[in-house]
């Protein structure tokens, strides 16, 4: 389609080809992405210049698989086959300072390289271990989630089947240590048996990973049975044993980087925080929760969905909005909304479009500029009822 069509294409989504009868039966959606790096100041690189690398792939639709510990109490995992469907999508939605996420995405895929030439790990070590930590809210989880997704496409031809592990550190050290023992030795045995199939790529994510940190303190302090340190330890232990495995990478995240215990920090190799959204990545977020919107025709005075796109965040900063003083006019009100916003997090952020509906006096019938307007009073609202 490439080769045969001369057109030139940026990242985002293209329509399949109606013309080619192939594609229109095989190809359900078809996406560019990562041309921007080699594109200099919105230059245009010839065919030959470029070398594209194309993933061809099917969601699973599955859903997760739950395990619960024998008494049926506490959900000690969650399993999720790659690419999943539920997973489709949060990659683009995820929005960061430039160059965040191909970060992540870089480095997972040189840790995979290295295993899969033989490094030899004495002389050069790497972990495949990724700490992500940050305030609450700023896409941590779902970052993992995506970094994930997007490597089991990148690797499929390597690692035809791909698994996720979701784990609640949380739920493995809550209440009862000696039961977490067993939750612990219960999921790496199933990790271990995973990865011992070469074909498979396995992702293991541990959420709020900071209670390893606080189960340990509490057992030195006295205040909790002393076998909590022992899972931890056991823990620790058996990621330690992973590391052997080629086909393995472990992602954690963390609300407060302080806490995390020091033994687990070290083994981190990457460590990125995640903070709130800056002005850029806040207007890009209200920008597509908006269009979203205008797609769905809830923000329209007609019945027709509107078609147009608001500008990205560089054309509407530099005040070069072409298509006239009306969408300029939209732009200094998302910019501004995008300004108010300050401090609040991603999360806060995709709720923001909704609660602005929720406060019209009119939901059924409601112009751009009318809910923009709004949605900088709810800003406000929200800005108020911040925790200083
Ligand atoms: N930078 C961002 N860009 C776009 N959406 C974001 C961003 N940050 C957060 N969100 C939105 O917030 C939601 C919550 O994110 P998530 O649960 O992954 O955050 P978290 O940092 O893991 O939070 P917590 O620490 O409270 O578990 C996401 O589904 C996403 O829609």
């Amino acid at each position: 389609m490439l080769e045969k069509r001369s057109l030139s294409y940026s990242d985002g989504p293209v329509p399949v080809p109606i013309d080619d009868v192939f594609l229109v039966d095989n190809v359900q959606r078809i996406r560019i992405c990562e041309t921007d790096e080699g594109v200099k100041d919105h230059g245009v690189l010839l065919f030959w210049q470029v070398k594209p690398v194309v993933h061809v792939f099917q969601l699973s639709e599955e859903g997760p698989c739950e395990e619960s510990s024998a008494d049926g109490q506490l959900s000690s995992f969650h399993e999720w086959i790659l690419p999943a469907k539920e997973f489709d999508g949060i990659w683009e939605s995820l929005i960061y300072e430039p160059g965040l996420k191909q970060r992540l995405l870089r480095y997972a895929q040189s840790a995979l390289l290295f295993t899969e030439k033989g490094v030899d790990p004495f002389l050069v070590s790497w972990n495949r271990i990724i700490l992500l930590h940050g305030p609450p809210g700023t896409g941590k989880t779902s970052l993992c989630k995506a970094l994930a997704q997007k490597l089991s496409i990148r690797f499929n031809s390597r690692y035809p089947q791909c698994q996720l592990i979701e784990v609640n550190a949380h739920s493995l050290f809550s209440k009862w240590f000696s039961e977490s023992g067993k939750l612990v030795a219960r999921l790496f045995e199933k990790i271990q048996e995973m990865v011992e199939e070469e074909n498979n790529l396995v992702f293991v994510l541990i959420d709020e990973v900071e209670s390893l940190a606080a189960a340990r303190k509490a057992a030195l302090s006295g205040s909790e049975p002393s076998d909590s340190i022992r899972v931890v330890n056991a823990l620790l232990t058996q990621m330690d044993k992973l590391k052997s495995s080629p086909n393995v990478i472990i992602m954690t995240t963390s609300n407060i980087t302080a806490a995390i215990d020091v033994a687990f920090v070290d083994r981190a190799d990457i460590k990125a925080y995640i903070g709130p959204p800056t002005l850029h990545a806040r207007y890009e977020i209200l920008r597509s929760c908006v269009q979203e919107l205008m797609r769905a025709g809830i923000l329209s005075d007609t019945e027709e969905p509107v078609k147009f796109t608001l500008p990205n965040y560089a054309t509407a900063q530099e005040r070069q909005v072409a298509q006239g003083p009306e969408m300029e006019g939209l732009c200094k009100m998302l910019l501004e909304v995008a300004e108010t916003c300050e401090g609040l997090s991603g999360r806060s952020l995709r709720r923001l479009p909704f609660l602005t509906h929720a406060s019209l006096a009119d939901a059924y019938s409601c112009d751009l500029a009318k809910f923009l307007c709004t949605m900088r009073d709810t800003a406000k609202k929200e800005q108020t009822e911040l925790p200083d």
